[in-house]
């Protein structure tokens, strides 16, 4: 079997260590495990167990001390800075526990925000970000600033702006750790619709035991090792319907142009 067909992500005995002072903290320990493309991925574990620098590592955020990551067959960790940074904007997207949106900018503006990095004609992307929104439920607060939204809006517009680029891989750091237990799980419903509309690969991290149910695979880490691997059989998953997703696939025909001929 060609392992680089089956798996999108590798991780090989990944090892960090922080230094703080004389103290040396093993925050993931000799880590190995493969994700395969389509697949929900789940790292699980208690607080300081080492699953926001495990994803960080495979996000290329942080340096690995040891072992080695690939993705689609491509060793991150020896990228040059420059080539990470364009492989990060055409292959993965991010959702964060909070937010990370830019307050001066409403929410289409946050949105069409990737697209900008790649130099996509302005109204594509108009276009495109306003799809998003309305995928996620928020085509009447196009217009709206972060602070003119609640906290799971604002999380749905940090979903859609992870998605509108149409990565094949989107990280999500507790992505509903600042939301109440229904708005988490409407958010949650939204992140599994739309990767499952499109076949992307997610990898979320999240202390939540009832949020490891949308995942096909849960990887429990406990002071930065794998303590086990749980494969959810595809019957107990919670399936969602993506009747109502636009699929990015279709819309996505990134008209790029060079740099600065935007407007
Ligand atoms: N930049 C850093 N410098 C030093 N130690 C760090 C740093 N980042 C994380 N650590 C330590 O590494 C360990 C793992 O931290 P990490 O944030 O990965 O855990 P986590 O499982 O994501 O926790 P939480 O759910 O609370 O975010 C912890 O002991 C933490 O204190």
């Amino acid at each position: 079997m060609n392992s680089k067909q089956e798996y999108i992500i590798e991780v090989k005995n990944a090892k960090k260590i922080y230094r703080m002072g004389k103290e040396r903290i093993t925050a993931v320990d000799d880590v190995s495990f493969s994700i395969k493309k389509g697949e929900f991925c789940c790292l699980y574990g208690a607080s300081g167990s080492g699953k926001s620098t495990l994803l960080n590592l495979m996000a290329g955020i942080e340096k690995l001390s040891g072992g080695q990551i690939t993705i689609k067959g491509h060793n991150i960790h020896k990228m040059s800075e420059k080539g990470l940074a364009k492989f990060r904007q055409n292959t993965l997207g991010f959702v964060f526990q909070s937010y990370n949106l830019l307050n001066s900018m409403t929410a289409l503006e946050n949105v069409e925000l990737p697209l900008v990095f790649k130099h996509m004609n302005p109204k594509r992307r108009r276009k495109l970000a306003k799809e998003m929104l309305i995928n996620v439920g928020l085509g009447d607060r196009i217009k709206h600033k972060p602070k003119e939204m609640s906290g799971g809006q604002q999380q749905r517009v940090g979903i859609a702006r992870a998605f509108v680029s149409n990565p094949e891989i989107v990280f999500a750091d507790e992505p509903t750790g600042n939301l109440d237990s229904k708005t988490s799980r409407e958010v949650m419903d939204i992140i599994k619709k739309m990767a499952k509309a499109n076949k992307q690969t997610i990898v979320m991290v999240t202390h939540d035991p009832n949020l490891t149910k949308y995942a096909d695979r849960i990887i429990h880490i406990l002071d930065g090792k794998i303590q086990e691997i749980t494969e959810i059989k595809s019957e107990t998953t919670l399936d969602a319907d993506v009747s109502d997703i636009k699929q990015t696939d279709e819309n996505f025909k990134p008209e790029v142009l060079p740099a600065g001929s935007s407007g």
